[in-house]
């Protein structure tokens, strides 16, 4: 399978076989993909515990930012997933990670974020100023002079559903000093969840805080290729034998573009077809990279490659 050869095809047929044993590693996007909010999409569980059983190694790579590695391994368990947390990339603990190796901070954050994500950040010894609701009160005069910690050196957006005005205006108020890191975990705007329901993503409140601070935030999530990293500096994998699996063109397949992933396009969650194929006769270069090589309707698709 060569980059070169025509995009956007339907995987299906010999042609499953033939991508599955062109790859060792296999990445899963998870909302979306493997499950939509606490359903696991019907046949998921069989796919990924059978590429396991055929010797291929698979990972999982989310956006979602509100459970930490542990808290996935026991979704996953309970779904019946045969997976371990150490397989496990999420952006609570990537956002750890890059925080920690990438910008190396000495201090504080001021967390627009989950309690997984406050979990990640003290296991690599970095502090947060508190999770939770943060109610506005007080005049005008006094939300502008809300009290700072001056240890605080990064304001750090994930998903929050304590999100709030006065969260927002303490985050605005902590970027105005020119020398506080700003780090997203994305910018998926929305969260796909069962019965083709969905509900606003982190990328509406990232959105929020950098209209208000007038600052872009460094994200650390898809299609940012420090997702892949983490997991590459941890497990010995070729890209080139490497499959991304995952329901987001400008997430997941763009990605799998950036690292030179072979990638899968899964319609049980927010792209379709018809968005792919816009991009590929865009004629646009940059939007090349959100054409999937292959697509399939679910990822039940692959089972009679894997069962046969
Ligand atoms: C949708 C996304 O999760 P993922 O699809 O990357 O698992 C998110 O939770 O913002
Ligand atoms: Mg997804």
């Amino acid at each position: 399978m060569t980059s070169a050869k025509k995009k956007c095809t339907r995987l299906s047929g010999a042609l499953v076989r033939q991508l599955l044993d062109s790859v060792d590693s296999v990445l899963f996007d998870c909302d979306g993909v493997i499950w939509r909010g606490d359903q696991a999409v019907p046949g998921a569980t069989q796919v990924v515990n059978l590429l396991k059983e055929k010797g291929k190694k698979v990972f999982f790579v989310t956006n979602n930012s509100s459970k930490t590695r542990k808290m996935y391994a026991e979704k996953m368990s309970a779904l019946g997933f045969d997976a371990t947390e150490d397989e496990v990339f999420g952006t609570a603990y990537c956002c750890a990670a890059y925080l920690k190796t990438v910008c190396e901070l000495r201090g504080k954050v001021f967390l627009i974020g989950s309690d997984a994500m406050r979990q990640e950040l003290e296991a690599v010894g970095i502090q947060q100023t508190g999770v939770g609701p943060d109610h506005v009160s007080g005049k005008q005069a006094d939300w502008a002079n809300v009290p700072l910690d001056p240890e605080v050196k990064a304001v750090v957006v994930g998903f929050d559903e304590h999100f709030s005005y006065m969260k927002m205006n303490r985050a605005f108020q902590y970027l105005a000093q020119r020398d506080c890191l700003f780090v997203g975990t994305n910018r998926d705007t929305r969260l796909p969840l069962e019965g083709g329901k969905a509900v606003p993503g982190t990328g509406c409140l990232l959105l929020a805080v950098e209209t208000a601070a007038q600052r872009q935030a460094e994200t650390v999530g898809k299609p940012n290729h420090f997702m892949f990293d983490c997991l590459a500096s941890k497990f010995d994998v070729n890209p080139d034998r490497c499959l991304m699996v995952g329901d987001r063109l400008d997430t997941d397949i763009l990605l799998g573009s950036n690292c030179g992933l072979k990638t899968l396009l899964t319609l049980t969650g927010v792209s379709t077809v018809a968005d792919a194929e816009a991009h590929q006769k865009s004629g646009c270069t940059e939007r090349q990279g959100m054409v999937p090589d292959y697509y399939v309707e679910s990822i039940a698709d692959l089972l009679p490659a894997l069962q046969g």
